[in-house]
């Protein structure tokens, strides 16, 4: 579990002090995949960094499973970084070393393995991440997405029970970008590793965190489950990441000249492609238009929203049989 307790952090910059994070509490359960999302500089490196204390906190407390990490000695701190491994958005391998030493740098460090537990341990390591037949290249003989592997397996080669991702999939193509996903989703299962990601693309949030929190300007503005942040988001600036910037006014404007109600409909899990509609328009002899639709998957649970525009016949009725189906009515515009 990551704990912060009313953490700050400035930086001093020619004589200033620069907020990059206002007070904040924050709790991460073990086993989770939490994910920090925000535009540029709005705080989430610091964040992050600070559960490492690669950045230090200018106040506040910062727990990890259960230990105050603040005040760690330089011993303590390489025991910290042992159990919190990190991945970096551009990889950071050293390139004069081999995909299978650089696998073996964390271990070699620690200085508690010999070299046979070294070798055995970078080889199941690098048979985990697929990367097996790549141990002797160079980091400048593998594609982007193989290099995160190996930034990956080098993170777990010290066992740690929390991994920091720091935009580890920003600088790969989508389709890369699923599978190191796909790769992170699975070795949470499999480790029951807590992961940290930041990130400032809403879909990497959607394929693989439980939880989420929103950054805005050094503040967490808005956190909870994936599934009701990204289905019911509060804050203007988790609106802007949800509905890719469109704002509210821009689609009010948008449905000015159509007639009827405006409501959004939210379906999840089961509703999603129940044939509802139809049954709904019959029942209560309304008319539907749609007017804007996505149907999405949170981590496995396919969701769905829906604007239509509900006219004639009766309308009531037709909100309260949708929302005695289990689908989440919003009015837009009564
Ligand atoms: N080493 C530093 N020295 C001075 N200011 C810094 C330093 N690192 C970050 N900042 C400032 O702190 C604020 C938060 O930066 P941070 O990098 O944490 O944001 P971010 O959300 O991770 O942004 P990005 O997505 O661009 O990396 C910004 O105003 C940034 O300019």
């Amino acid at each position: 579990m990551i704990e912060f307790q009313q953490v700050t952090k400035a930086y001093h910059v020619a004589g200033r002090d620069i907020p990059a994070l206002h007070a904040t509490d924050l709790t991460i359960e073990a086993g989770q995949v939490y994910g920090i999302i925000g535009h540029s500089g709005a705080g989430k490196s610091t964040l992050l960094r600070l559960i490492n204390r690669l950045e230090e906190p200018s106040s506040g407390s910062i727990f990890v499973n259960g230990e105050d990490v603040t005040s760690l000695d330089a011993q303590g701190l390489r025991r910290l970084r042992q159990r919190v491994g990190m991945i970096f958005q551009h990889f950071n391998l050293l390139s004069s070393a081999t995909v299978a030493d650089n696998v073996a740098m964390p271990l070699r460090l620690a200085g508690n393995h010999d070299r046979r537990q070294i070798s055995e341990r970078v080889k199941a390591l690098l048979a985990r991440v697929g990367l097996s037949e790549h141990a002797n290249k160079y980091p400048a003989q593998l594609s982007g997405g193989q290099k995160q592997r190996v930034g990956i397996a080098r993170a777990l080669a010290t066992e740690p029970s929390i991994l920091l991702c720091d935009e580890a999939t920003s600088a790969l193509d989508p389709h890369t970008t699923r599978q190191v996903l796909q790769l992170l989703a699975e070795i949470n299962q499999e480790l029951k590793l807590t992961i940290v990601l930041i990130t400032h693309e809403m879909d990497v949030i959607r394929r693989v965190c439980d939880q989420v929190a929103v950054m805005d300007g050094g503040h967490i503005v808005e956190q909870g489950k994936v599934t009701d942040v990204f289905l019911h988001p509060q804050h203007p600036t988790t609106r802007s990441f949800v509905f890719d910037d469109e704002s509210d006014e821009q689609q009010a404007e948008d449905f000015a000249h159509v007639p009827g109600r405006i409501l959004r409909l939210t379906f999840l899990g089961e509703s999603t492609f129940a044939p509802l509609l139809g049954q709904v328009a019959r029942a209560s002899g309304v008319d539907y238009s749609i007017l804007a639709g996505r149907i999405d998957r949170i981590r496995d649970l396919p969701c769905g929203q829906l604007t239509l525009a509900l006219i004639g016949g009766d309308v009531e009725k037709a909100m309260a049989e949708l929302a005695a189906a289990n689908v989440h009515v919003e009015v837009l515009r009564p």
